[in-house]
């Protein structure tokens, strides 16, 4: 797994996840692997607010109020969008990417995208810790690099 290689941003740091609790079987997954990667970059866990959804078309409602509650530095969203039967996964997950693409553009903190979106059950556990690597620990790499990137455009 690669490793936070940028510049320090401060232990004190706090990160916000938020993660839907549809098909928790691969978001629990995704959680872990942002929580690990955070705390293998010294982000305490003490310092890691988690907020959990019903599901990812949730997830832009609850990253745009923490966003905006000046409580975290930066934010990761989560979760796992898998295709049905129905359109409905097209409705889903444009919501969800649209939601969170309009909270970390407009608002004050950076917002990653880590919502799976999947053909199938497998394809998502293999994004989630198997052998296509997890996509919470790569939110949790690149939120780090936007921290320190942000920090310093912003540094006067
Ligand atoms: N099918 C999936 C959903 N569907 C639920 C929606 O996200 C939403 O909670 C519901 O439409 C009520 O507003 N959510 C996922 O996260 N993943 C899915 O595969
Ligand atoms: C992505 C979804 O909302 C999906 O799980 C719903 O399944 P279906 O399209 O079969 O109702």
């Amino acid at each position: 797994m690669n490793e936070y290689t940028g510049d320090y941003i401060g232990r004190k740091q706090k990160v916000g996840i938020v993660v839907a609790k549809f098909n928790d079987l691969v978001t629990k997954r995704l959680l872990a692997g942002a929580c690990q990667t955070l705390n293998q970059a010294g982000i305490a866990t003490e310092n890691i607010e988690i907020f959990w959804v019903p599901g990812a078309f949730e997830i832009p409602r609850v990253v745009k109020l923490l966003s905006e509650s000046q409580r975290v530095t930066g934010i990761i969203a989560l979760g796992a969008v898998v295709r049905g039967e129905t359109a409905h996964f097209d409705y889903v997950c444009s919501a969800a990417a649209n939601g969170i693409a309009e909270v970390s553009l407009n608002g004050p903190v950076p917002v990653m995208f880590g919502v799976l979106t999947t053909d199938t059950m497998e394809q998502a556990l293999n994004r989630a810790g198997g052998k296509a690597g997890n996509k919470g620990s790569e939110c949790a790499l690149g939120l780090l690099e936007m921290i320190s990137l942000q920090q310093k455009i912003n540094f006067k």
